[in-house]
């Protein structure tokens, strides 16, 4: 029987530090990497990333969009990224922001959960926008599997407050989705398997983000995120952020050693932030 996600990942922190590398295999940095924008080019990246990141990071966040568009090839790719990064003893959060009418739901759960599937992640992301109860299937699939999910709840795109400010029955989109989480992972020790995506870069929000569930703060280094940004946003719930960073971290590549660096600094950084509030 796997531990929960919410386990897994705590003991994963502590023995590694809590930064979430990404890997985005941008076409510009496949070029910037001496690669062609082909599935082999994106392979040997891919590849590189792995075996440079995953021995460092407590786990480590694909973007499915990356390998899809290079069609099935593609995805042959990502399923060696989850394999290659698993072995390497990270956890995998496989960012593909899936959500859809109940039976289309278990498909996508069925696809990325079930530790039966090639394309099975530790954790995946979920957009619950099509209303908390869409998100059942997921739920189910992961605590059946031991896994985790993180929903969208404060993005770190521009203009996101045009829906995830939005206010309904009281109180907002964004306050409907974390309650939910904290809802769900009440009780649970030492973490909850089920997190938000609450963006590096939304300035300052009002919402209760103590859920008692992990936290994944994209937009970190490219989107103008900052490790001030971080510890101002999230303050008594620090402990509970995954910092996440892709084209910043990636750029160092393709040298694993600058890669590894990258990623042991980063570490140190939001380790050190941390000690101001464990
Ligand atoms: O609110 C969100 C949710 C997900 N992302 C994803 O994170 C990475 C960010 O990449 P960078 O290169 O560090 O900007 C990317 O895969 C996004 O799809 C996000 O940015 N914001």
């Amino acid at each position: 029987m796997t531990d929960p996600f919410g386990a897994r990942l705590r003991a994963a922190t502590d023995a590694r530090g809590p930064f979430c590398p990404g890997i985005d295999p941008h076409a510009a940095l496949l070029h910037a990497w001496g690669l062609d924008d082909t599935p082999d080019g994106l392979e040997r990246f891919a590849r590189t990333a792995v075996e440079a990141l995953a021995p460092v990071s407590a786990i480590l966040k694909p973007q499915a969009a990356f390998f899809e568009r290079h069609g099935s090839r593609g995805i042959v790719v990502l399923e060696r990224v989850l394999a290659d990064a698993r072995d390497a003893g990270a956890l995998v959060l496989l960012d593909v922001k899936r959500g859809d009418i109940g039976s289309t739901a278990q498909a996508y759960a069925d696809a990325y959960l079930d530790r039966s599937s090639p394309l099975a992640a530790d954790a995946m992301t979920v957009s619950p926008f099509l209303g908390l109860g869409s998100v059942q299937p997921f739920v189910d699939a992961a605590r059946e599997h031991g896994a985790g999910l993180f929903l969208l709840a404060l993005t770190s795109n521009p203009g996101a407050d045009q829906v995830q400010h939005a206010r309904a029955s009281g109180g907002t989109v964004a306050g409907s989705v974390l309650a939910g989480l904290a809802e769900l992972n009440r009780g649970q020790d030492p973490i909850g398997s089920y997190g938000a995506v609450v963006g590096a870069t939304i300035g300052s929000t009002e919402e209760e983000l103590a859920i008692n569930g992990p936290l994944l703060a994209p937009g970190v280094g490219a989107q103008g995120g900052t490790a001030a940004d971080v510890r101002r946003i999230f303050g008594a719930s620090l402990p509970d952020v995954l910092p996440s960073s892709s084209r910043e971290v990636l750029g160092a590549g393709p040298e694993p050693a600058r890669l590894r660096d990258a990623v042991l600094r980063a570490n140190d950084e939001y380790v050190a932030l941390l000690g101001g509030v464990r």
